[in-house]
């Protein structure tokens, strides 16, 4: 039987790329309101639950109003937006993340896709804490930049559009100056982490694509891993995915913001110097792939028991 799907905000940025990923399923179907109507609460509030799953691609105040328009206790709900990522009742959507995160999200009602930052961050330490290889209470620090689709219809119009209120003509800016990102929490709850790591975003002149890096002082560490073990461990968290790949660390050339653009794949990467103690382990994805789109869509076919890569973009 054919899975029916109500995407909220299906004009959004992500709510794009969603539908391009379901597009030609013959497994499900995909249900969006017309223009007219796509903010008109009784129409909402019968799309939603009328829907198996319902994907909320909305600013987080409009997820939180759908989910309170939810009376039929059969749908599921996957949430885009940072509304869920640390609420009580909710699922964390990563599904390598955890050995038993793919078995929880196949019983969930109350799915929270994962921010695009964080999805970078604890691809990288969430496993090395789990093995102590990084202490939980570790001072950890990370940089990133994303293409500036991340930050949705607005930013992209102030790159793009000079008629804008917001309009720059900036290569690149850094921001989240005041350290109180609203990723932060997500990072340090599924993490792990006793305490909020200090991130240090940026955004390009790039349309899609990320890099995320985590430094480490790996010599200050009482456990003072070794660059191998670090690798090693990673590696074998992400065993036989076909999204997150630990890669080897021998060719530098693609190392880019684009590498992984138009793509869902996670490529993880451990540098350093043993000499020294010292790494940098760097992730780069799409933002819109496994950093919104293509993870709620892998999301949609776990709730659903559907091939989890259906549609995905390896
Ligand atoms: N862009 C990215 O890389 C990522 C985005 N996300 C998250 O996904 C969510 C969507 O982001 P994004 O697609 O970038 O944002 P956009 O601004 O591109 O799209 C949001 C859409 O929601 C619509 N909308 C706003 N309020 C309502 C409402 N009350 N009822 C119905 N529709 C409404 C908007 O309408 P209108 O077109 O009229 O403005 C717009 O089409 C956000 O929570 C964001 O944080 C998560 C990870 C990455
Ligand atoms: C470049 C840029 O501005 N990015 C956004 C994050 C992307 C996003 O939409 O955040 P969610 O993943 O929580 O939905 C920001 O930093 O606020």
């Amino acid at each position: 039987m054919s899975v029916k799907v109500f995407i909220d905000g299906a004009v959004g940025t992500t709510g794009l790329e969603i539908r391009e990923r379901l597009e030609g399923r013959g497994d499900l179907s995909v249900a969006t309101l017309p223009d007219a109507l796509r903010k008109d609460a009784n129409a909402r509030r019968d799309a939603l639950n009328g829907a198996d799953i319902v994907i909320l691609c909305l600013p987080d105040d409009a997820a939180r109003e759908a989910v309170a328009l939810i009376e039929n206790p059969a749908v599921k709900v996957i949430d885009a937006s940072t509304a869920h990522r640390v609420a009580t009742g909710w699922t964390y959507g990563f599904a390598e993340l955890e050995p038993d995160q793919r078995q929880r999200l196949s019983g969930a009602t109350r799915i929270s896709n994962p921010g695009c930052y964080p999805t970078g961050f604890l691809a990288l330490v969430r496993p090395l804490v789990r093995e102590g290889l990084i202490p939980a209470d570790w001072p950890l620090t990370l940089n990133a930049t994303s293409g500036y689709s991340g930050g949705g219809k607005s930013m992209i119009a102030a790159f793009e559009d000079a008629e804008a209120p917001d309009a720059t003509d900036t290569a690149f800016r850094i921001y989240g100056l005041d350290l109180a990102h609203k990723h932060v929490p997500e990072m340090q709850t599924h993490g792990g982490l006793s305490h909020p790591p200090i991130f240090a975003p940026a955004v390009v002149r790039t349309y899609r694509g990320m890099i995320v890096e985590v430094p480490l002082q790996l010599r200050a560490m009482a456990s003072a891993p070794s660059l191998t073990q670090i690798h090693d461990a990673l590696a074998a968290a992400y065993d036989g995915s076909k999204l997150v790949t630990v890669k080897a660390t021998d060719d530098t050339s693609l190392l880019t913001l684009e590498q992984t653009a138009d793509t869902d794949r996670l490529d993880l990467y451990v540098y350093g110097n043993e000499a020294t103690g010292q790494a940098r382990l760097i992730a780069i994805l799409d933002n819109l792939g496994k950093g919104a789109a293509g993870a709620a869509v892998q999301n949609l076919n776990i709730a659903a028991g559907l091939d989890e890569l259906a549609g995905l973009k390896l």
